[in-house]
């Protein structure tokens, strides 16, 4: 692959996992319930579930949603209904009362599979991959080439998160969040269900 498109696939990724969506709400969310170590449990394995994405579309799942685009369509309604249940599980997460902690205590195993379905289901992430992504992939790329671009994507999403878990849970930072962590779980609620609500809307 020649290093302007690498060049290319490296920012188009950082401006992906950068923009602020499901995924960041993810991490915020088992950063707060489960500290450190379950917030960086969850960018890890959301950047494999960002790798299992960028590999299908290496090998052409593009191509297969162009000839199916009802099976776009449902992955994408699958995608926004996972979507509302997170939000819902964030607002009932909230009404416990700041006071109580448990309510919002989240744990690493639960952070790994979060962050794993939150990565599948994201409908950012399908638009991503299916949309933006896929151009940047021809049929004449090597095999070396595909490789490097699911390693780019994966990298880069799991640097990213694994990064913003780390600053989250730092020593100043944590109390402050969680002491905030009601109203950080409604907002994060509203905002999965307005996004779960525009997708099946523009599907
Ligand atoms: N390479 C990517 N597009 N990664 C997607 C990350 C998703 C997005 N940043 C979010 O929080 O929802």
């Amino acid at each position: 692959m020649p290093l302007n498109l690498w060049l290319s696939l490296v920012a188009l990724c950082a401006m992906g996992a950068m923009s602020p969506g499901p995924s960041l709400a993810m991490v915020l969310r088992h950063t707060l319930g489960g500290g450190r170590s379950a917030g960086v449990a969850a960018g890890i394995s959301h950047a494999l579930g960002v790798g299992l994405y960028a590999a299908l579309t290496a090998w052409g799942l593009g191509a297969l949603i162009v000839h199916y685009p009802g099976m776009f369509q449902a992955i994408m309604i699958l995608g926004a209904a996972y979507l509302a249940w997170l939000g819902v599980k964030a607002l009932r997460a909230g009404r416990g009362g700041a006071l109580e902690a448990q309510a919002v205590t989240t744990s690493r195993s639960m952070a790994i599979r979060d962050g794993f379905m939150v990565a599948l289901a994201n409908p950012k992430l399908i638009l991503f991959f299916v949309a933006l992504l896929s151009q940047l992939i021809t049929p004449e790329m090597s095999e070396m080439g595909k490789w490097l671009v699911v390693v780019t994507a994966m990298g880069i999403d799991g640097a990213w998160y694994v990064l913003v878990a780390m600053a989250l849970s730092h020593s100043r930072v944590l109390p402050w969040l969680q002491a905030r962590a009601v109203w950080i779980n409604r907002l994060t609620g509203i905002v999965l269900l307005a996004l779960a609500l525009r997708v099946v809307w523009g599907v």
